[in-house]
């Protein structure tokens, strides 16, 4: 259809059998707390309303800092444009008790936050998966907030111990000064994130009552016993991709990684030798650069499955929501879409992922029908890279 059919058709359903639910997690309220988007198959019953995609305007503060505009301009044009995306999950409905599902944690990428990747989450949970989205705290995102007791300046007469919201913004890196060392900590903080959440999840699973700073009636105890506690994956974009690679190095619960066109920078290749799990790398044409691919190479092995596809007309904005909700002509100009159709590319960022986590956490769904995919094999795709690629020295390969 024409651009503007496009941008109102928004942000896809998923294409599994379950329905999609999501609800928010803030435990504990500090910053050293875990603040994650859970999604997750929820009961048909019920009305409930479809989560809002933004939910504060303190985030379109935020990308105006990413995006280095002002932050009064792009907050109205970002709340006329943006202020009525909903997420196709449906907020707080009650979670589906009934098989024990995988769990994905899912890292987001620089000037990011938890909720800009739904159409992959809601993807992957409508096939039967719990997906916690994790809000990083380490100034990477491009907004994100915590809670702190009010400092009782006046003396506090009505609200004592009420907790006030403090925001954190995109840190940038001083310009000319070396980026590694400040990239370098937040990637171990985002792991160490991972950890946490992925700690707080099995937590719920065990039964353990929760603490919830984001006031929701959200009843946790259905997650009871619900989740697959051997098949775990960590799944992330560009700087998430490098988080989630890192996660993989510190933890082996968690069973394989995948990393949607991986930020290599943070990472040192000395790390490589300590991950043992299953890694597919899934780039996009436009983003990747001969030296960022070369550090990709360098985690190729003959000991555990290594894979990696390149989607063909695909930009690294291909991965997160806003590919959906632009027309055409202001995609193209602001490289949030590629030359293929958004729906399309997208279908095979989730399809092929489903497959090597279906091969890799041992599911018994039917996922193996594109295993094609990480092949490299399809109208879509390329095995590999598209860029031409110095010979690798063979004692290289591990
Ligand atoms: C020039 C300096 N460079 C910073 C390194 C540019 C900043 N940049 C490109 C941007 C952020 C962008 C953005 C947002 C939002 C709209 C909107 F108009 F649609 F709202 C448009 C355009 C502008 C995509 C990126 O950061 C690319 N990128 C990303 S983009 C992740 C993201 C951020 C915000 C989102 F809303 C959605 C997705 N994740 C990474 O982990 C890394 C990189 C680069 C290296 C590592």
């Amino acid at each position: 259809g024409s651009s503007s059919s496009v941008q109102f058709c928004g942000i896809p359903n998923g294409k599994g059998p379950h329905t999609v639910g999501c609800t928010d997690l803030m435990s504990d309220h500090t910053i050293q707390g875990t603040f994650l988007r859970l999604f997750y198959p929820c009961s048909n019953s019920g009305e409930y309303e479809d989560a809002v995609w933004i939910p504060k305007k303190q985030y379109y503060l935020g990308l105006a800092d990413t995006l280095k505009l002002n932050r009064t301009v792009v907050n109205f044009i970002f709340s006329h444009y943006f202020g009525s995306v909903k997420c196709p999950a449906r907020l707080n409905a009650p979670f589906k008790p009934g098989e024990k599902y995988p769990l994905i944690i899912f890292s987001h990428g620089l000037g990011a936050f938890r909720t800009l990747y739904s159409s992959i989450c809601i993807g992957l949970a409508s096939q039967g998966f719990v997906v916690a989205s994790v809000e990083h705290r380490d100034e990477s995102a491009s907004a994100t907030y915590y809670l702190k007791e009010k400092s009782p300046s006046e003396p506090c007469e009505e609200n004592c111990n009420e907790l006030e919201e403090v925001w954190l913004y995109n840190k940038r890196p001083k310009p000319g000064a070396d980026e590694f060392p400040l990239r370098f900590e937040q990637v171990q903080t985002r792991a160490d994130e991972c950890l946490r959440a992925l700690d707080l999840m099995l937590d719920i699973n065990a039964g353990k009552p929760v603490t919830n700073a984001t006031q929701s009636n959200f009843d946790w105890l259905l997650l009871k016993d619900s989740l697959d506690v051997k098949s775990i994956a960590a799944v992330g974009h560009s700087f998430g991709a490098a988080t989630a690679i890192k996660a993989l190095g510190r933890d082996s619960r968690f069973r394989c990684g995948i990393a949607l066109d991986a930020w290599m920078f943070p990472l040192r290749e000395e790390i490589f030798s300590a991950i043992n799990q299953p890694v597919l790398f899934v780039n996009s044409e436009k983003f990747q650069w001969v030296e960022n691919v070369l550090l990709m190479k360098k985690m190729d092995s003959t000991r555990v499955e290594r894979k990696m596809i390149t989607i063909k007309g695909t930009v690294h904005q291909s991965f997160p929501d806003f590919t959906f909700l632009t027309g055409n002509l202001v995609g193209k100009i602001f490289k949030l879409k590629g030359e293929i159709d958004p729906y399309i590319g997208m279908d095979i960022i989730i399809n092929v992922t489903l497959a090597f986590l279906q091969r890799h956490l041992g599911l018994q769904k039917d996922f193996n029908q594109w295993d094609s995919l990480i092949e490299g094999e399809g109208e879509f795709v390329i095995p590999g890279t598209n860029l031409y690629l110095p010979l690798q020295k063979p004692e290289n390969v591990k």
